[in-house]
């Protein structure tokens, strides 16, 4: 089975989406990414999400509806993504180079890692038909 990757496009008041810079590793540091990471073993998607974005960012998220399909990364791993509002806390880079909300027209302002182009354009879509 593959490994799962889940992400949260996390979405405030104006349609400002979160990206985050990546750190590390060295092929994919500084490139911008949803937050999220690796299910864990025995943990749900969902449990995960919301892990990852308390680890990652400091902060409590509701989850919504769900983004597209398995987005198939480059190294094999699938990647689903939700979209998720903040409901406690204000994000930090934690674990991150930096965050970034981006405004509409501002989607593309990032160097988003290769797969995640596709995701933003999802993500906008499903923004603008509501
Ligand atoms: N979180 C996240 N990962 C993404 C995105 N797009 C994308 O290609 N990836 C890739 C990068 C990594 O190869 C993989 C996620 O791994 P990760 O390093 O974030 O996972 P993790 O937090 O569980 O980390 P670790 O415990 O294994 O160190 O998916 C995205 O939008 N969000």
């Amino acid at each position: 089975m593959s490994v799962v990757v889940v992400a949260a496009a996390i979405v405030a008041q104006g349609e400002r989406v979160l990206a985050a810079q990546r750190a590390e590793p060295p092929a994919l540091a500084g490139g911008w990414e949803f937050p999220g990471g690796k299910v864990d073993p025995g943990e749900s998607e969902h449990e995960a999400l919301v892990r990852e974005c308390r680890e990652e960012l400091g902060v409590e998220i509701s989850v919504g509806a769900r983004i597209g399909g398995d987005w198939t990364l480059a190294n094999g791993y699938v990647l689903r993504v939700w979209l998720a509002t903040v409901a406690s806390g204000t994000p930090e880079a934690k674990e991150h180079l930096a965050l970034r909300w981006l405004g509409p027209g501002e989607y593309y302002d990032v160097a988003w890692l290769g797969a995640d182009l596709p995701v933003m354009e999802a993500v906008e879509s499903a923004l603008r038909h509501g």
